[in-house]
């Protein structure tokens, strides 16, 4: 089994949150009682070998979440590229597995989801025998997605075939749009995303173009549904809700 470490993405400034909850740290915010980083946790841990947390503000706190604290190696907080930056310096695990922590209804399984995308050369079939494994896009926002190299494997001869090589970025999108932070890392890229990031840049799907990176298509209805302002709270705490009351109808304590 391959080995990954997760990263828990919450060095952001809120900005969009600071109107109505004024110093606002995102991940410390609660959603159903408990901080929305503690929800990527969660998610993650099961997962992954090991796990960190990317944080800029309020450090011993997020550290009482029972993980090692990561502060940007950047200034100004540049964004989340900064973020994972500082996690590939110290990531123990050939892959890196990176969730934004304001996504809290992700898949249990979206990792493995991932990694299934980064299948080594030598592990897909010759284009001789299976026709060639290169894959085209195969809806609408991958053609228009400067990011999006290949699309999910298709099996279908493709031409002119090219030669197969392992994405070391592979990210989620769902039928709506891509979502570049649900995403699997190969270390190797740190050297570029240092260079790239010392270039003053913080562009995330700009860096991702340059890695050649794959994306993977999930199809669960609002499982990447991302918390930016106080309505996106209410909509979640009602989700969570609902979820309960479905239970308890499920499952009567009696
Ligand atoms: N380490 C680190 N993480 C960041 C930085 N900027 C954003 N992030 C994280 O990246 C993810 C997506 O961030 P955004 O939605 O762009 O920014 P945000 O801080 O969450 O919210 P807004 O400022 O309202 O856009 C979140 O998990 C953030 O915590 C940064 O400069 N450094």
């Amino acid at each position: 089994m391959v080995e990954v470490t997760g990263l828990v993405l919450a060095g952001g400034a809120a900005r969009r949150l600071q109107a109505a909850h004024p110093g606002a740290d995102k991940g410390l915010l609660p959603l159903a009682g408990r901080p929305l980083a503690a929800w990527l946790i969660d998610n993650l841990a099961p997962q992954t070998s090991s796990l960190l947390i990317s944080a800029n503000r309020h450090l011993d706190t997020y550290r009482q979440l029972g993980y090692p604290v990561l502060a940007d190696h950047f200034p100004d907080l540049p964004g989340p590229l900064a973020g994972i930056h500082a996690a590939l310096q110290v990531c123990p695990t050939e892959w890196l597995a990176v969730a934004a922590c304001d996504t809290p209804f992700l898949p249990p399984d979206w990792v493995a989801r991932l990694l299934a995308d980064t299948v080594p050369a030598a592990a897909i079939p010759a284009p001789s025998q299976h026709g060639s494994p290169v894959v085209t896009a195969a809806s609408g926002f991958q053609a228009r997605d400067p990011a999006c190299a290949t699309a999910p494997r298709t099996g279908h001869p493709a031409s002119p075939a090219k030669p197969s090589r392992i994405a070391p970025v592979v990210y989620a999108s769902d039928p709506e749009q891509p979502h570049p932070l649900v995403a699997v890392l190969h270390r190797r890229v740190l050297p570029s995303l240092e260079a790239f990031l010392q270039g003053g840049n913080h562009r995330v799907r700009q860096w991702y173009g340059g890695q050649g990176a794959h994306t993977v298509r999930f199809d669960e209805p609002n499982a990447f549904m991302n918390l930016n302002t106080p309505e996106d709270w209410q909509q979640a705490e009602a989700r969570l809700a609902r979820g309960r009351a479905w239970h308890a109808s499920v499952h009567p304590p009696y």
